[in-house]
């Protein structure tokens, strides 16, 4: 399924957040949504899912405006892993990743022989299995982030948008949700913080900054080192790792005030993907 948003805003009372943002994700690929602490990612993913009425623009899902679709037609269609979500503690591992099977069923029938079968799929890809009777609230946080990942696979949805799903996860299960992310035939929109992790699984990256899509493309055309000293504050070099996959190093934090260093930032009508 194809997601796109055009000239997307979204703003509060004296501040525009997401700011005429326009962009087009193409059916199957593993995008990754960058930009430094507030500059809109949280706050453009809520639009696409839906959750959030954009204050201007459409989002739309293959073509069609997403704005007079009900919840229930959304979450089947995409699957939201927000940031530090919170489950009602009484449930049990299995239940919360069956909460991805509600968009299917009426309100009052329990889960089928098909939603029994898709839940414990997905437990088995996030390696939950053997936690599944376990209560919600005695888990850890990389396993509770683990669970509303397999909670959102339940919902076998078309695209599945992820705000840092790698918070919390240590090495190994940061490394294989996104090869997990990047092997789907789902449209993927991930944002994350680390940008090596980034480059490596992702086909494009997006790249925000103070509520604007600066830079679209492929993880080499939008990682430069003046990109990264103008909008991430860093002083970093990018290269190739032992796997000969692109890497990011990072040599310290760029000063602000040298007049000398080449600014990156794209103006708004420069931006690729505007009409
Ligand atoms: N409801 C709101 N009212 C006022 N300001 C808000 C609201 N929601 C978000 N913001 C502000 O908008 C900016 C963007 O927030 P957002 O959470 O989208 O950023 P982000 O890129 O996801 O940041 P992070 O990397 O820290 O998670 C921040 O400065 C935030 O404080």
């Amino acid at each position: 399924m194809r997601i796109a948003a055009e000239q997307l805003s979204w703003s509060v009372p004296g501040r525009t957040i997401v700011d005429d943002v326009t962009l087009d994700i193409t059916p199957g690929e593993t995008v990754g949504l960058i930009g430094p602490n507030g500059s809109g990612k949280s706050s453009l993913l809520r639009c696409l899912a839906g959750l959030r009425a954009p204050t201007a623009g459409t989002v739309l899902y293959d073509g069609e405006p997403i704005h007079d679709w009900d919840t229930r037609r959304i979450a089947r269609h995409v699957a939201f892993v927000e940031q530090a979500t919170d489950t009602d503690s009484d449930l049990r591992v299995a239940d919360v990743v069956g909460l991805g099977r509600t968009p299917f069923r009426d309100r009052w029938r329990g889960p089928d022989a098909t939603d029994r079968a898709v839940i414990a799929a997905a437990l088995a890809r996030l390696g939950l299995t053997e936690l599944a009777s376990r209560h919600w609230k005695s888990l850890s946080g990389g396993e509770r982030q683990r669970t509303h990942i397999a909670r959102a696979l339940a919902q076998r949805p078309w695209c599945i948008l992820l705000d840092e799903p790698t918070n919390h996860l240590d090495i190994k299960h940061q490394l294989e949700l996104m090869a997990l992310l990047a092997g789907t035939d789902q449209t993927v929109l991930v944002a994350l913080h680390d940008l090596s992790l980034a480059a490596r699984y992702c086909d494009r990256l997006l790249l925000m900054h103070q509520g604007q899509l600066i830079a679209a493309g492929p993880p080499a055309d939008v990682l430069t080192p003046a990109r990264l000293a103008d909008v991430f504050e860093v002083d970093a070099d990018i290269g190739l790792d032992c796997l000969g996959n692109l890497a990011v190093s990072y040599r310290g934090t760029a000063p602000q005030d040298c007049p000398d260093r080449p600014r990156a930032t794209v103006e708004p009508s420069q931006h690729p993907l505007k009409r």
